[in-house]
Parts: structure tokens; sequence; C-alpha cells
């Protein structure tokens, strides 16, 4: 791109493209002409294309300019179009006639960019390596703006994807070449392939980079993490040197490093993420229990803001992370849940405390731009104000007293010093930029004020200067100006320049009039300049400071901050619980998953939203139903739901997998009693959802999760299944359903614990024959042809579907209900004929609904007869 033209350059646009070769392909290059940054050749076309800005033209080729200081807008846009950009910085003095110097300053991709403006405040930003090899997936991921920093390793990709896609990383670095050779394998239908799609197909959706293969290998990566958090060698953080991951954590802070230009400095540890210490959430779960993203696309809806109380960005960050990785180590569950518990008893504190923690700003992101030359004095002030919170969190909790003061009093650290430098240091009102000074406070440094004070008071003589001069010369319209060009002069109009007295040096003439400087003047102006120089200079030097201060003490900072968001967190657990109603659940290793009164977290909450209930109709009342669940993997492992369309059986079996979600992140729970048997992983088959884009149809997207589900659900699992098999014929989609409940029971002793809503009834008979196989229905009252949602889930076969209702509820024309009612008495006798209204045309000959029966030849192989 921007191929270099075969005619003469200028020395500016030398330069230009000395830096343009540097860059990695696809980078859009900023270019810093003045109060603009300016893009050339195709970078121009692309930004205008994307920005809406005006392409012009500079001799012969493409130009287009956005103004310096808007710039953080327009690149917030280029990134969100997955787009790379680099920014050329004029770095030395502007004198006439000369080349400016210039230098790259630092590249912002999707996964690298710093600044608040560019990141979303609540959520984490992830930039991820990946590799695969013969022992399996690796990976590291790394968020630059709050230093965290992981790799993990799992023999299997479906072990370590989930968690990856999870976290949902706003960019992927892979080794040159690495994509196209796994799609080649994909292609080629080698063994392995399903697995190597899905990871495949996770890469395809990102914004990705690749770096040259070498910067992925072991050794040398774990010299770069050494190097990079400045130890000896990785035993501190329980890692060997030779961690198969290593190689995509060194690629990762090569990446980095590379488009910050320096290190990052904000990193302290690499910590290893271990799939089988978490509950796992394939992708398709995630997507159908609407966890992060609702099927709208929208936060709205979703798990994640049903639980979602806390009062500031980290604590919303840590929320995030927690769901994405529920534990399996019930001492931490236990822990969280009894934290919560404390906080939920005194709600008046607790009320406090959220507010104290609302007035804690976003310290590790503050950090992470401190440490990396992005300084803001307004970002000093926002630890300034959040040091200010941290002795009255401290005392709440202290006086809490239980478990809250005992692990929480010591991780928050007061730092008094610190505060109070900071609070006597800056200035209340602050500057966005630090050149524009104003940052320090009066009476923070002597020399500083001294430096002010004569620049004042240089300003106080100028305008004395005026009103003499006004006097002496008799020119009552005599101005004493500034510009940034000229600098000081005296104004005189035309109609009194007889009057212009003779130590008055001309030196310019307007439209209107000439101006003047005299020898005092000039003297006075060389003062003021220096003045002002040396102040900002100093203020500068004294801002550079207060950071260093602040920077010393980034440790007990970041530690606070953790402790903070945690607080945060289980705080807001603490206000839904007592909001909503929540219980406290036991979660142990048992093979249980007992609800008593169990509730949708997120239905219940838009039923009770006040739009809800001024639309509520008769077929959705106001109030959620609660409903009660007994499954156990030795005893009612299987429950096959059935029930009238729009009964709740969907709601009913997502409600189950949401509960014992929470269980595992330390929430409370909606529900009058709950008991969670630890569970490895939920897994889900729920609607249709068409991936047609990636050309697979809804029926082959159905059977891949459910295939996907049989190959790897363990006893210890946990899922739901909602109407598979309906995407085929009717026969079709039976039998598989069928089979697919058969597989589940197939171990004797003991299965994956599941919830199977379904539309054949048929299925139902199978309860006389598999011992851990319980029907369920979702009950209905009917009422003059009519139907009415009760919502209850209660033990027994559903013994229609009453189809036809709830499209007459559906608003189906009255002519074609009645026809569908005909059709069905004909369907359900024996009468394989169905009479066609004379006028009509020859329809398809309907099939006489077959009779199923069950007989049983032995324990679970059943026959159709
Ligand atoms: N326990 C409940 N209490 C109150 N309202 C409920 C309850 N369960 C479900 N609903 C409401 O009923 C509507 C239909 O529920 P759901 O989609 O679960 O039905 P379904 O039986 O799965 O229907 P279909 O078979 O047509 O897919 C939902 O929009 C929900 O708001």
């Amino acid at each position: 791109m921007s191929e270099k033209p075969a005619t003469k350059l200028t020395p500016m646009m030398e330069q230009y493209f000395e830096v343009k070769r540097g860059l990695p392909e696809g980078t859009l290059l900023l270019f810093r002409l003045g109060d603009f940054f300016e893009l050339f050749y195709e970078d121009a076309v692309i930004a205008s294309r994307l920005l809406g800005i005006t392409l012009t033209k500079r001799q012969d080729y493409p130009m287009a300019g956005l103004p310096y200081h808007a710039a953080d807008n327009y690149v917030t846009k280029l990134l969100a179009a997955g787009r790379k950009v680099a920014l050329c910085d004029q770095s030395g003095p502007v004198k006439p006639g000369k080349l400016v110097k210039r230098t790259l300053t630092r590249i912002l991709t999707p996964g690298t960019t710093l600044a608040a403006s560019q990141l979303d405040a609540n959520r984490n930003h992830y930039l991820c390596a990946l590799a695969h090899d013969k022992r399996g997936l690796h990976a590291s991921w790394l968020d630059l703006s709050t230093g965290e920093f992981r790799l993990a390793s799992d023999p299997r990709i479906e072990n370590l994807l989930p968690v990856l896609t999870a976290l949902a990383p706003a960019e992927i670095v892979l080794a040159e070449g690495d994509l196209e050779h796994w799609q080649a394998q994909v292609a080629a239908h080698e063994s392995g392939q399903a697995e190597l799609r899905d990871l495949v197909q996770f890469c395809a959706d990102r914004t990705r980079s690749e770096v040259p293969a070498y910067h992925f290998e072991t050794a040398a990566g774990a010299k770069t993490v050494m190097d990079t958090l400045g130890v000896l060698n990785l035993e501190g953080f329980g890692l060997a040197a030779t961690h198969p991951a290593l190689g995509a954590a060194g690629a990762l802070l090569y990446y980095a490093t590379e488009n910050l230009r320096s290190r990052p400095e904000n990193l302290r540890k690499l910590q290893e993420y271990r799939s089988s210490g978490t509950l796992l959430l394939d992708p398709a779960t995630l997507r159908n229990l609407e966890i992060f993203s609702s099927s709208r696309g929208t936060r709205d809806g979703t798990l994640l803001e049903a639980i979602n109380r806390t009062r500031s960005a980290t604590g919303a960050r840590l929320l995030e992370r927690w769901l994405s990785a529920p534990t399996l180590q019930l001492a931490e569950i236990h822990r969280r849940q009894h934290l919560v518990g404390e906080l939920a008893a005194q709600p008046g504190r607790l009320a406090e405390l959220q507010d104290s923690l609302s007035q804690v700003r976003d310290i590790p992101r503050i950090l992470g731009r401190l440490q990396n030359r992005l300084r803001n004095p307004r970002e000093l002030a926002g630890i300034r104000d959040s040091l200010a919170q941290f002795p009255k969190i401290r005392a709440d909790i202290g006086d809490w007293g239980g478990q809250l003061a005992d692990e929480y009093s010591a991780r928050i650290a007061p730092l008094p010093e610190l505060l109070d430098l900071l609070s006597r240091g800056l200035a209340d009102e602050l500057p966005g930029d630090v050149a524009d000074g104003g940052m320090i406070r009066a009476g923070h440094d002597q020399e500083l004020d001294l430096l002010r004070s004569l620049t004042s008071n240089n300003k106080t003589w100028l305008a004395q200067l005026e009103a003499e001069e006004q006097q002496r010369t008799g020119i009552k319209s005599l101005k004493v100006k500034f510009t940034n060009n000229f600098g000081y002069y005296i104004e005189v109009t035309k109609a009194n320049l007889h009057l212009v007295p003779e130590n008055y040096i001309r030196r310019q003439t307007t439209v209107g009039g000439e101006r003047y400087i005299t020898e005092e003047l000039r003297q006075k102006e060389k003062e003021i300049f220096t003045s002002e120089e040396r102040a900002i200079a100093r203020e500068q030097d004294l801002f550079h400071a207060l950071v260093s201060s602040v920077l010393a003490e980034a440790e007990p900072l970041a530690s606070t901050a953790d402790a903070l968001a945690e607080l945060d967190v289980l705080a807001g657990w603490a206000t839904l619980a007592r909001e909503w109603d929540y219980t406290c659940p036991i979660v142990d290793e048992s093979d249980q998953l007992l609800i008593e009164e169990g509730r949708h977290p997120v239905v219940e909450q838009r039923l009770k939203a006040p739009e809800a209930a001024a639309t509520a109709s008769a077929s959705s009342s106001a109030a959620f139903v609660p409903n009660d669940t007994e499954l156990a993997s030795n005893g009612a492992q299987l429950a096959l739901i059935t029930g009238p369309n729009m009964a709740g059986k969907s709601t009913y079996i997502r409600q189950v997998a949401l509960i014992a979600l929470l269980g595992h992140i330390g929430c409370w729970v909606p529900a009058r009693s709950c008991r969670i048997g630890l569970v490895d992983r939920i897994f889900s088959r729920v609607g249709a959802s068409d991936d047609l884009a990636r050309g697979n149809s809804t029926f082959m997207v159905e059977m891949n999760e459910t295939a996907n589900i049989l190959n790897n659900a363990t006893r210890r699992s946990l899922i739901i299944l909602d109407e598979i098999g309906r995407g085929t014929s009717t026969y079709d989609g039976l039998s598989i359903a069928w089979a697919v409940v058969e597989h589940l029971h197939a171990d004797p002793e003991a299965g994956p614990r599941t919830l199977f809503a379904t539309h054949y009834q048929e299925l139902t008979q199978l309860e006389k024959h598999l011992p851990r196989l319980r029907n369920l229905s979702v009950t209905v009252k009917e009422w003059n042809d009519e139907i009415v949602f009760v919502r209850r889930v209660q033990p027994g076969a559903a013994d229609r579907s009453y189809g036809i209702q709830v499209a007459r509820l559906a608003g189906l024309p009255l002519s074609v209900i009645e026809r569908a009612k005909t059709i069905l008495s004909r369907l359900e006798s024996e009468e394989a004929v169905v009479a066609l209204p004379p006028t009509n045309q020859p329809a398809p000959a309907a099939r006489p609904r077959k009779k199923i029966t069950v007989e049983a030849i032995d324990d679970s192989q059943l026959s159709l007869l």
C-alpha cells in the first residue's frame, strides 16, 4: 500500500515514507502536520471512507486530515472498525524553513489501546496469543490497561476455548501462516478437525495480527517474560520454564512492546489458568443462556446485567471475570457466599459502603496509563480522590467485624502520605493535558509561585503601560496587544498615526493601522516569556515528581484496588440478595441439584419492571411463578419436560442452569432453598440458531452442538436440551431425540444431570423403562376452549400440546384455526384421509399419525413398533 511514487519527494514526504516502511502491513499512519494529523495515499482513502472526512489532493496524491485535538475520537472509530493506527508526532521545535523532527509514538490496535475513551470501563480488554501443536492448545492473554497477564495450555482445544470465548479478546496474535494451516487441516478432514474448526471459527471472527513464528518459541518466550516482568526465573509464579504456553506469552509481549514502542511497564505477574479448576461453559452455552450478550446482541437481558450491582468499573470487570470462569474450589465459593451473607446482614452499612466504593476511580487503568507514559493530570486527581476514600472504607470494614474485617482490613492500604502529597500538590481544576499547565496548586512550591507571580506582575505592568501610553500620546484608542506569531505590540489606528511618539518602532502595517514595539516592551516581553517558560517547565517537573510518587506506591495501590473490586462485587450481590430475596445455596461435592421454588434471575426481573407490569396480559402475569427441581446423577438424573407451547419449558430449564452457574461464582441464588453438587461443565442445546453465514444449516448447528454434548459430558455435567430434533422431519427428529435420551441414560449407575424439554409426547413413555428418567410437565388450565398459563412444573407427562390454542392467542385468523382443528382431529383419529375443501387445488396427502407404543427388550434398549 501507499507505493512510493517515482517522482522526487519533498523532504517531509521522505520522512513520511521512512516511518511508513517500518510499520506492520495494514496500519494506517497518522502523520502530524501542525494542528492536524494527515493521512496520505491509500490510508487517506480508507480513513475518509471510515471516518467520513474529506479526501483532498496534495500535488497528485490523495490526502485526508483530522484535527489534532479531536484525534482521540477518530482513532476510536478506526479501532472499532478493526484497524491499526500508528501515531507519528512532532518531537522537535518548529522552525521556519526547517524540517520538524517526527517520531513514531505508538501503534494503537484494538487489543493494545490504553486511552480511556477507547475502552469500555466496565469490560476487560484482552489481547490474546494462540498456538496449537501436538501437545494441544496454548494461549496467553493480557489486559494491557490493567496489567492482568495469564497463560494456559490444555491438550484439548475444547477445554480451553470456552474460557477464551468468554474473555472475548479484542485482538488475537498468531504465528504467521498458522490460521491458513489450520483451515487446510479442517478442509482436509484430518483427525481432530472438529475441534480445530471451532478454533478457526473463534479466530476468524476477530481482529488478528500475525508475528513471525520464532516469537512463539518456548525458550525465547520464557526469556521475554522474565525480562518484561523483571524476574530471574518463573518459579515465583509456579511455572516451569518449559511451560508450553510460554511461547504464546512471549509473542504477546513482543507484539505489545512493538505497538507501545516500549516495554509494557504495568505487568507484575503471570498467572496460570487451569481449565480443570473451572466450570466450563462452551460457546454455545454462553450464547444460549445469554450470559454476557442477549440474543439481540445487547447487554440488556443478560445474566451479567441481572446480577450486576457493582458501583465501580473495577468491580464490574471483576464480576465479568468471575462469571467467565466460575470456580470449582469449594473453599473459594464458600468464602464468597459467607461474605455476601455478612454484607447483606447490615443493610444500612452496606449502602454506605457501596457509596464509598462508587467514589473510587479506576485505579488499575489509571496506573496502567501512568506506567505506560500516558499522563493526564485529571487521572492523578482520580488517584487522589480514590485515596481519600480508603481510610473510611477500611474503618467501616474494621467495624463490621467477622470474616469481612479479618480478610479485607489488611488488604486496604490507606497511604496517608501519598494522599497528603497529592492534596497539597494538585490544583482543584485540572487541565486535560500536561502541556496546558495549571495543574499544580499554589503554595505547593515556592519557586513555581515566584515564577507565576512574575508572569502575573508583568501582565499588570502591561495593563498599566497601556493606560500610561494612552495618556502620554493622547491616543485614546491605543492598545497593547499580543499574538502568538508576533508577541507583544502597541496598536495605533490610522487616524492617530500623526500622534505616534518617536521611540515607537514600526513593525507591521495592518488594514486599520500600524503595529509598534518599544525597547521597553521588548525587554518586558522577554521577561514574560522567560518566566512563563520557566513556570511551565517547573510545573511539569513537579507534576512528574507527583507521578513518580504515585508509581512508587503502585503495588499497594493495585492490591487495594483488587480488594475493593472484590468488595464491590460482593456488596453488589448482597444488595441483589436483599432486593430479590435470594438464598445462600449449599454447594458441595454431592451429585445433587435440588432447588425449592427456583426462579429465573433475568425473566423474574423483567416481569417486575414497570413497563412489563403495565402490559401484563392474561398470558403473562406480572409475577414470576417459582418451581422446584430435583436432579441427581444416580437418582432422578434425567427430567423430560413436556407441556404446551408458551407454557414455560424453556424458561424453566434455563433457570436451573443459571442457578447452578450462580452457585459456582459464589453468588446467592433466586430460590427458597438450594443444594448444588459441583458441576464440571454446563452444556446446552437450546432453540434454533442459524449459522448460515458459515455455511451451516439450522439442523447442522443443532446436531453439531448435540454431538459435542454427547461426546464430552461427564457424570458431573449439567445438560439442558430444548426440543432437539425439531429441525428435521417429525420421525427423524423423534428418533434422534429418543436415541439421545437413551445415550444419556446408558451408564447403568449414573449420568449427567439433564433437563430435556420436548414436544414429542411419545418420549414420555420412556419413563417406564429408563429408571432414572422422570416425566415433568408444565401445566395449563383449560377454560371454554381457551388456555390459561399457570407456569407450574409438576410430576407427570403432559397430555396434549395445545399448539392450536396458542396459535389463536398469537392472532392467527379464526378460519385457519378452525381448519387446523378439523385436520388435527382427523390426524389424531385412525382415519388417514383429510377431506379437502372443494375449491382447493390438490394438496399433499396428509400422513396419518402413527400410533407409537413402546416395548422393553432389556433395561435400556427399546423397540419401536
Ligand atoms: N415461571 C414463570 N413465571 C412467569 N412467567 C413465565 C414463567 N415461565 C415462563 N414465563 C413466561 O412465559 C413465556 C413463555 O415461556 P417459554 O418460552 O419458556 O415457553 P415454552 O414452553 O418453552 O414455549 P415453546 O414450547 O413455545 O418454546 C416467557 O416469555 C416467560 O416470560
